[in-house]
Formats: C-alpha cells, structure tokens, sequence
C-alpha cells in the first residue's frame, strides 16, 4: 500500500548547516496498518511525512503508492490519495466560513464528479448524519463559523473532513498535542474510530508514548533519520512505555533525550 523505498533527505547540502534528516529509511505498510511513529527532537518525523505528502522530495529512495512510484507528483495531485491533519487546529479549516460550507469544501473535492455544488438539503442531511458520529454536537452547529469553535472540536472537524475524500493514506501530524488532556484523549478515541470505519492506512507522529502505545497496530521509534526500532503487530499488545524506554537504551546505549516525550 504505502513503501518508504532507500529514502534519504540532505537539508542545506555542503554548508555549515548540512543536516542530514532521513538516512536510508525504509518502511513498508500494509492495508489499514495504522503506525504511531515516536521519536526524539529533530529524529525525522516531520521530514518523513512532507516526503509522503509530497512537500519535500527525496534525495534519494522513492515513495510508492499501491506500487506506483509518486516521487515526482506534487502535494496538491497527491492530495486525492493523502489526507492530513496538523497539529496546530487552524491548519486544516478555514475560520470565517461555516461548519457546512468547510465540510462542502471537502466533501467537493473527494466527489468532483458526482456533486454539485451548493449546500442543498440532502447534503446539509448528509453532514448533520456525520458530524453526529463524531458525538460531540457538532450537528447542531452546521451554520456557526469554525472561528468559534475550540481546539479539539476543530481537530475533530479535520478529522472528519480528511475522511470525505476517502484517502488510501491518513497521516496524522502530532494532532492531539496542542489540545488539553481532555480534549486530547477525545481527539484520540476520535481517530481510533474514524481510521476503523473507514479502514485507513494511517502513520500518527505523537510525542505521547502512551498514545503511540495504545493506538495503532504497529509502532515505529526514529532516531537521527533512521528508523531505529519496529514493533509489530503481535509484539504491540501489553506494550508498555517503560519497555519502550528500556528498549531505545539498549538500542542506543543511552537514555531517551527530549524535552517534549510525553510518557503518558
Ligand atoms: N527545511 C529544513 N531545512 C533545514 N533543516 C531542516 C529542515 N527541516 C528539518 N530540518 C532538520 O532536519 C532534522 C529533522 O527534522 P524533523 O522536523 O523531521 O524532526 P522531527 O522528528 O519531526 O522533530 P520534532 O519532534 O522536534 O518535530 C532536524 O535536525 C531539523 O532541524
């Protein structure tokens, strides 16, 4: 489904700066795979991801979809495949227009050829039935401005929103952690049952090792551009974050180091 191929990212070649932020990473998901990707400060998480996206390109490596190399497709014609959502909750709505018109924004461009534009009943219906499995009202406020509303109910509008253009892949850019603890446990038992209805193939960046254990099926730890640990499916049940820990020192010979780790 998603095959991360030899892939290799040189920031600011041959200067002072060189950085060298992804160093033949290799990463293979299958269907529904949903991966939490832990990581230290300046590990690659973020670089992995614009690669996927189709922000950055490689240096070297290819990223495929379904088997097609996507390399040198750009963001926006990736974009039919990809969804994203951002850790800042501004990113992904637009503030001065509604929860209907955001929604028809998206639902317009997962069915460009089937819908019309315009809000008619029969759609307005539609986005009622969907913002009410999310359960937290929404429904209700088809007409507000996404301005108004919180945080966690604006992630939860992306979530739902990178849904409508029925993605093969999900990526989930650190999206709980600008919220309260609340408000980011609903965010996360959110994502959970959005990427199982909807049966997405998802990598989540999280800085939570609570959350990275316990979503997901699968857990990836980098480390200075690589992936330095992969934890499979039937290794990832009773998983905990101090076999985590305790995992990264032996692989390292050296603590986890970073301000922002978030042991749960
Ligand atoms: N556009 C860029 N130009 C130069 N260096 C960059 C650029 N983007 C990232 N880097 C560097 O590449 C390395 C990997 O960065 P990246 O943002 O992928 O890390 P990360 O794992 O997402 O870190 P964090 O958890 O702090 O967000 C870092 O050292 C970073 O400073």
């Amino acid at each position: 489904m998603l095959e991360i191929n030899h892939v290799t990212k040189l920031f600011n070649a041959n200067t002072v700066d060189e950085k060298l932020a992804l160093s033949n990473v290799n990463l293979n998901l299958a269907p529904s795979d949903f991966v939490t990707v832990i990581g230290s400060n300046g590990a690659g998480k973020s670089t992995l991801m614009n690669i996927i996206s189709g922000v950055l390109k490689p240096d070297d490596g290819n990223v495929k979809i379904d088997g097609v190399v996507v390399n040198k497709l750009h963001e926006h014609q990736r974009s039919k495949w990809i969804a994203r959502v951002f850790q800042d909750p501004m990113a992904g709505t637009s503030p001065n227009m509604t929860i209907a018109e955001n929604l028809s924004i998206a639902y317009l461009r997962g069915h460009k050829r089937t819908l019309k534009r315009g809000l008619n009943k029969e759609k307005k219906l539609y986005f009622k039935e969907q913002l009410e499995r999310l359960g937290i009202g929404l429904e209700n406020r088809l007409n507000a401005n996404v301005g108004l509303l919180s945080g966690g109910e604006r992630q939860a509008l992306s979530l739902l929103m990178a849904t409508f253009t029925k993605p093969k892949i999900l990526l989930l850019d650190e999206h709980t952690a600008a919220l309260d603890p609340s408000r980011a446990e609903l965010i996360s038992n959110l994502t959970e049952k959005v990427v199982k209805e909807f049966n997405l193939t998802t990598l989540m960046v999280t800085h939570n090792m609570a959350q990275a254990i316990q979503l997901g099926n699968r857990l990836i730890m980098m480390d200075k551009g690589q992936i330095i640990m992969d934890i499979p499916p039937s290794k990832k049940k009773g998983l905990t974050v101090e076999d985590l820990l305790h995992e990264f020192a032996a692989i390292k010979g050296e603590e986890l180091n970073d301000d922002r780790v978030v042991l749960g």
